[in-house]
């Protein structure tokens, strides 16, 4: 460990101004890190302790074929089998891919290709957007929370909030050209899928009111429809470059995500995990599908029926890896908390009220690294 760490530090003093700190030249990221070539061993800032490294852990060796949603078929005459499935997924897995989707391939292609181009413009360029403001409308960074992360993870961002796009867009990089308005274009696409699937859920969860004459009406749902429409969307994509040392480092550490929803675009590099049964599991990619993970928010609404799923993401020695996760959650100010119709005597309320603020605060509190779904954990009740 402390020969890697000499290795990078010479690396590191021939390159830069003697007023940078090793730690501020790794604030700007891994693929500044990677772009001079030659890396051969991984910073000592990256290598995590023996019991957090990726083989070191239960698992890993095990392919995962998720459940699968076919957004067609929910559409259709099979809605309420494929809504069976559904709760079923979200209930045992937290997780499923989404076929038939619907979202041109044109959409997709674009969206990939602009997300590699914007990592591949020079570091100067990409700078231009770090920032430690949360809220900011378009933020590149590193690393997980590369303010409090002790270890680093292998992985620089972009982070654009879509909402509402009128505001946010004249922020976001004006390069690639593009890129504004393949982002817009993507971001219409999977937020339509979300308020689609959000339907389906409330349905499964057997939130949707029907009249006698058995057609459903949304009268009883209308203001919870009505939130998930107006809520937040965030969109990351997310660069894992290839790692000389893949085994003593994370592209991301467990984690879940905190929102409603997540829709997850990933190439077909191996990379994504998750904990299912105590194990953790390989992500078989799937061709044309999104992945869809529940988040800490619907766990919560859901009163713990529907369950976020734990998950991090590995890196390899070969191959850069790009991902774009869509993230759904409810208006920044509103109250989280279980749908009254999911509590009673039998099912009491699991966990406490929650929000945005909530959130941040716990993030800026502590290393991400120690935390996996203990935001979720710190919002529940004790009782059972
Ligand atoms: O890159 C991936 O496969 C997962 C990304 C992820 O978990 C996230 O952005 O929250
Ligand atoms: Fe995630």
């Amino acid at each position: 460990m402390g020969s890697c760490g000499a290795v990078v530090d010479t690396d590191y003093r021939e390159n830069e101004a003697s007023t940078e700190t090793h730690d501020q030249y790794l604030q700007k990221g891994v693929r500044h890190l990677c772009e001079r070539g030659g890396l051969t061993r991984v910073p000592t800032k990256y290598i995590l302790p023996m019991e957090e490294r990726p083989n070191s852990t239960i698992g890993g060796e095990t392919n995962l074929k998720l459940p699968v949603i076919d957004f067609a078929r929910l559409q259709g005459s099979s809605r309420s089998q494929e809504l069976n499935s559904l709760a079923k997924a979200c209930e045992e897995f937290g997780i499923f891919q989404l076929i038939d989707h619907g979202v041109e391939d044109e959409v997709i292609l674009r969206m990939t290709d602009v997300s590699r181009m914007f990592f591949e413009l020079p570091f100067d360029e990409r700078s231009k957007y770090m920032s430690k403001d949360m809220t900011s409308p378009a933020r590149y960074g590193t690393s997980f929370n590369q303010n409090n992360d002790e270890v680093f993870c292998w992985r620089d961002f972009l982070k654009l909030n879509c909402h509402p796009l009128s505001d946010t867009v004249p922020s976001w990089p004006s390069s690639p050209m593009d890129l504004r308005e393949t982002v817009v274009n993507y971001s219409k696409n999977t937020n339509f899928l979300y308020l689609v699937l959000m339907e389906a859920v409330l349905e499964s969860l057997g939130l949707m009111e029907t009249t006698e004459s058995g057609t459903e009406t949304k009268d009883a749902s209308t203001n919870t429809l009505k939130e998930f429409e107006e809520g937040s969307q965030l969109i990351v994509v997310n660069c894992y470059p290839a790692c000389p040392e893949p085994d003593l480092t994370l592209g991301m550490p467990p984690h879940s995500d905190y929102g409603i929803l997540t829709l997850l675009l990933q190439d077909q590099i191996q990379g994504l995990q998750i904990q299912h049964q105590g194990k953790w599991m390989t992500v078989e990619p799937l061709p044309n599908s999104f992945i869809v993970n529940v988040g800490d928010h619907l766990e919560i609404f859901s009163n713990g029926r529907y369950k976020s799923v734990l998950h991090r993401v590995l890196v390899n020695s070969s191959k850069s890896r790009i991902s774009v996760a869509s993230l759904h959650s409810l208006p920044f100010n509103t109250i989280v908390r279980p749908s009254p119709k999911l509590v009673d005597e039998a099912n009491p309320t699991r966990y406490r009220d929650t929000d945005f603020a909530n959130f941040l605060e716990y993030i800026g509190s502590r290393d991400q690294r120690m935390k996996s779904k203990s935001f979720l954990q710190s919002r529940k009740f004790t009782i059972n």
